[in-house]
């Protein structure tokens, strides 16, 4: 039984005239929770890509599930929500989940299981284009729930999002991950890092850290993952400078 979801060596990605990962090394644990951290620009989005198998990449391997990132066969096996709205608003919220269960072959009794996963049973109904913000990224998310997937690829999935909704957000990314779900959750707000197994620090797209939060906060010394974050990154700036 092969433990990693993901396994990732070398990998480089040139978009534009930007490097945005250079000689790039990461493995995901099967099962893992883990959060993808840095600030907006630092290359969360692109490596997200890659994994899915969206991206160009310039050189190194991606693997997922034992096999290249984006083969054909991963397909139904890796969910992957971006940060743009995937879904129809002049379609209601089931007609939408409708649609993609069977684009995917997923079995329509997923349609009702996926609304109340994401709680949006009261909306099932209501055109995505009457939704608000939250709401629909919470479609989008339930698209990705349909067909049980084994990866699930979440780009800043809470944006937007009240306290309360964030937190039940979170709580289903755990029972997914207890269930055996390896999740990758991006984000920019530090403090949902303390709702991660598993921390990756990115910055102007290098690994700054990968380590639990207990880890992290031992290694620097900080109270919490963003002062972590902070006393890694001055780390990193004093490393290049001298
Ligand atoms: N289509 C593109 N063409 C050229 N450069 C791009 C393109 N998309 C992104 N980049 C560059 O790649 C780098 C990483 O972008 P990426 O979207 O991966 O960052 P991010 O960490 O996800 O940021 P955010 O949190 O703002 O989404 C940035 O420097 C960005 O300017």
């Amino acid at each position: 039984m092969m433990n990693f979801a993901v396994r990732i060596r070398g990998l480089r990605v040139v978009r534009g005239p930007v490097t945005v990962l250079d000689d790039f090394d990461l493995d995901i644990r099967r099962g893992s929770l883990t959060g993808l951290l840095g600030p907006s620009g630092s290359g969360k989005s692109t490596l997200m890509r890659a994994i899915v198998g969206v991206q160009k990449v310039a050189g190194g391997t991606v693997e997922v599930l034992g096999r290249p990132a984006g083969a054909k066969d991963l397909r139904d096996r890796v969910g992957y929500v971006t940060q743009a709205p995937s879904v129809y608003a002049d379609l209601t919220v089931r007609q939408n989940l409708r649609y993609y269960a069977r684009v995917l072959g997923a079995p329509m009794s997923d349609v009702d299981r996926a609304i109340e996963q994401v709680d949006l049973g009261s909306r099932a109904d209501h055109l995505v284009g009457r939704l608000s913000g939250g709401q629909e990224s919470r479609v989008s998310l339930a698209t990705a729930l349909l067909g049980t997937p084994e990866v699930l690829v979440l780009d800043e999935p809470t944006v937007g999002l009240d306290p309360v909704l964030r937190v039940q957000l979170w709580e289903l990314f755990h029972r997914l991950a207890e269930n055996g779900v390896t999740l990758l959750v991006s984000s920019h707000v530090m403090d949902e890092a303390e709702r991660c197994e598993r921390l990756v620090l990115l910055r102007d797209g290098a690994l700054l850290a990968d380590d639990t939060l207990p880890g992290l906060l031992t290694r620097t010394g900080a109270a919490d993952a963003e002062g972590a974050f902070l006393e890694l990154v001055e780390k990193a700036e004093r490393e290049a400078s001298s």
